[in-house]
């Protein structure tokens, strides 16, 4: 069998910390993957240097994943195109609201059989339907095939190789599952293949929202059990969205590392968790706060929670999912964060 080329499209702290493994495994299986790994930089300047520059001769990515080393075989391409001209498995891993644009660029540039696979936690917008779950808005702009990796991983303690697990979804277990497996598998990251593709990138996208929840409930000074509650609900809430609108799941993939163990980490260590509890102590908007306390990162729960409420709006579903359309409002500044918990007295898991 041929090797197989990959390339990362995406160098932010969680596409950093994932080329850590993946140009480890790929050194470490030659006889299934090319040596060398392209990981495409959004180009910026770091201290008057080019952060592509600096990743290709320090290799270390100071700016997304400051004191890790990345392995010598994962090159940083500034062009795109450049970057997966040659891959056979394209990994997508930016924050959602790019996906459209970067994937549009690669548009006949890539290779026709070559596969896909979004780290991408967020829904595409569509204006007429509501949403599109990123990986559908990959396969048909590019017409590939789209797996998903999802789970409990806080990018710093992945890259302090903490042991850890994740999910894959793909509609091909054999194959493509297998492949996918080895690329990520390691003694540290320890990964579970299942054909629930939706299901998993959809925990993936609303745990992010939940999340928002328990960082406004820390914002306002309440306790673990408060936070389990929102937890508990906010699971009821994301089991039920996949059930209504992407419906076949099996129940055991809610227990996956990208179900409820990617909701229990993100609600205690997560970037959106922070960033909202800031914005309850604080008299900042989100975007303050994410650009003061995140250095270029992104937290994708808030515009996932305003992506969510328009499909919510439009099929009559609001009453039904009170944590979701609490956490737009708060992030809208259409409801204050000490009114969260009005809107979960009443909730429908309690009827
Ligand atoms: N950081 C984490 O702990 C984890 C993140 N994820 C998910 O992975 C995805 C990517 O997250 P991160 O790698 O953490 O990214 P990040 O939050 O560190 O975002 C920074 C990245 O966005 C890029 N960027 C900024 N402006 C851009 C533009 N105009 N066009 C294209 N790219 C641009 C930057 O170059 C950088 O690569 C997200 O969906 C996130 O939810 C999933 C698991 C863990
Ligand atoms: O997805 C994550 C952990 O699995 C990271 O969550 P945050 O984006 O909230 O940091």
């Amino acid at each position: 069998m041929a090797t197989k080329n990959v390339a990362i499209i995406g160098s932010g702290n969680w596409g950093s910390a994932i080329a850590r493994i993946v140009g480890r495994t790929t050194k470490a299986n030659p006889d299934k993957y090319g040596e060398r790994v392209n990981m495409w930089v959004f180009e910026e300047t770091v201290n008057g240097r080019k952060l592509s520059e600096i990743i290709n001769t320090d290799h270390e990515n100071v700016k997304y994943l400051p004191g890790k080393k990345l392995p010598e075989n994962v090159f940083a391409v500034t062009d795109v195109v450049e970057t997966c001209k040659d891959a056979d498995i394209l990994i997508f891993v930016i924050p959602h609201q790019f996906v459209t644009r970067v994937s549009k660029q690669l548009v006949g540039k890539i290779k026709p059989d070559a596969i896909g696979l979004s780290l991408i936690k967020g829904l595409s917008c569509v204006p007429s339907d509501g949403i599109k779950l990123v990986s559908d808005e990959i396969k048909e702009i590019l017409k590939i095939d789209v797996s998903v990796l999802m789970g409990a991983n806080i990018a710093p303690e992945v890259a302090n190789d903490n042991y850890c697990e994740a999910t894959i979804g793909t509609k091909d277990k054999q194959k493509n599952g297998a492949l996918l497996k080895t690329l990520f598998h390691t003694d540290f990251f320890r990964i579970n293949v299942v054909a629930d593709t939706e299901a998993v990138e959809l925990c993936g996208a609303l745990k992010n929202v939940v999340a928002c929840a328990a960082g406004f409930s820390d914002g306002l000074g309440y306790g673990d059990n408060t936070k389990a509650a929102i937890i508990r609900l906010g699971m009821m809430e994301i089991v039920r969205f996949v059930t209504q609108f992407y419906p076949g799941a099996q129940l055991s993939t809610f227990f996956e590392s990208c179900g409820l163990a990617d909701l229990v980490t993100t609600c205690y260590g997560g970037r959106n968790r922070r960033v909202c509890e800031a914005y309850v102590k604080s008299d900042k908007p989100l975007a303050v706060l994410e650009k003061e306390m995140l250095n270029g990162q992104s937290a994708q729960g808030p515009l996932t929670a305003d992506e969510v409420f328009e499909l919510l709006r439009k099929t009559n579903s609001l009453e039904k999912y009170p944590l979701f359309v609490a956490v737009k409002r708060i992030c809208k500044g259409e409801l204050k964060a000490k009114d969260l918990i009005d809107c979960l007295r009443t909730h429908p898991e309690y009827t």
